[in-house]
């Protein structure tokens, strides 16, 4: 098969959808040719030379690896790339169609099969390309969040862990999949006070399995949700209805004015809240 990989087009999307070994070179091992625009993985520090040596071609422009039969992307194609769509062409990338209307239409006008990541289930159910990204996420929505309660970044001033004599700070969670336990599992080793809401009581359950006495539960609800955003230093959002765009679940005068808040931009589907910081 011909697959191309073009540079991503999303405003601050520095990933690249393949590596050199993991990628190209298991591909072209199984005799698939791999076109990869010039400069694709520069931003995450991939020189076209490594990708040549691992049996890619390069492509001078970004329509000679979107000429390709599969076009393997990370992010949903920009307006500027739907003029790439064709009947013969499949997509294979995170779409978040559910988010991204303007992409579904142009995808149906062309006749284009665009196959989502996120979509891909496992036989248990499970996502299995959504879920290293969720790790990641969850993890680094901490990272980001104890970074913007420091005053220089514009915070309120607040060490996350406290320290003897002064409270840790209250990170709320909404969400416990994959992304709410992963943020739930640095902000408890950071020493916050962590509260985590889902609508899925069995899951609130392992929760507390996995991390005994370090967490507080909490129904997600209207209420519920009110109460601990308004005191909260640290919201994320982690909320997942599959197929569907998130609810909006945190309205702007639920917050407090410090808040920092973790809502997830690229696809805006992690429990939507009104304001995005
Ligand atoms: N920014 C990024 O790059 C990434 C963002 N995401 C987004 O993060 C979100 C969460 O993803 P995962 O953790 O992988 O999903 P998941 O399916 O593992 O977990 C979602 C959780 O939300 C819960 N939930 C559903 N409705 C709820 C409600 N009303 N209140 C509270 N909880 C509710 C579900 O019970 C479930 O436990 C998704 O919207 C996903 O698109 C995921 C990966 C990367
Ligand atoms: C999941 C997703 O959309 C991302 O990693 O960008």
């Amino acid at each position: 098969m011909k697959i191309g990989v073009p540079k991503e087009m999303k405003s601050n999307e520095n990933r690249v959808a393949m590596t050199p070994p993991a990628g190209v070179m298991s591909l072209t091992q199984a005799g698939h040719e791999v076109k990869i625009e010039k400069g694709a993985g520069v931003e995450s520090g991939i020189a076209d030379d490594l990708y040549v040596k691992a049996g890619a071609t390069i492509a001078e422009q970004a329509e000679d690896a979107w000429a390709q039969e599969l076009v393997v992307k990370v992010k949903e194609p920009q307006p500027s790339e739907f003029a790439f769509f064709r009947k013969d062409l499949i997509l294979f990338t995170y779409l978040h169609l559910a988010a991204a209307g303007k992409v579904a239409d142009a995808l149906l006008e062309q006749q284009t099969t665009g196959i989502a990541y996120e979509t891909i289930q496992a036989p248990n159910g499970g996502l299995p390309l959504l879920t290293p990204m969720s790790e990641i996420a969850g993890r680094m929505s901490v990272q980001a969040g104890v970074r913007f309660l420091e005053k220089t970044y514009g915070g309120k001033g607040v060490l996350v862990s406290g320290v003897p004599g002064v409270s840790p700070a209250d990170v709320v969670i909404i969400g416990g999949g994959i992304v709410g336990t992963n943020a739930a599992k640095m902000a408890i080793g950071l020493g916050a006070n962590v509260t985590l809401l889902d609508i899925n009581i069995e899951r609130l359950r392992q929760l507390e399995d996995l991390f005994p006495g370090k967490i507080r539960t909490l129904a997600s609800n209207t209420f519920n949700i009110a109460q601990q955003t308004e005191k909260a230093d640290i919201l994320i959002g982690a909320v997942l209805i599959p197929g569907a765009k998130a609810p909006k679940l945190v309205t702007e005068d639920m917050l407090n004015q410090w808040s920092w808040i973790c809502y997830c931009r690229c696809c805006g589907r992690s429990g939507r809240i009104d304001r995005n910081h």
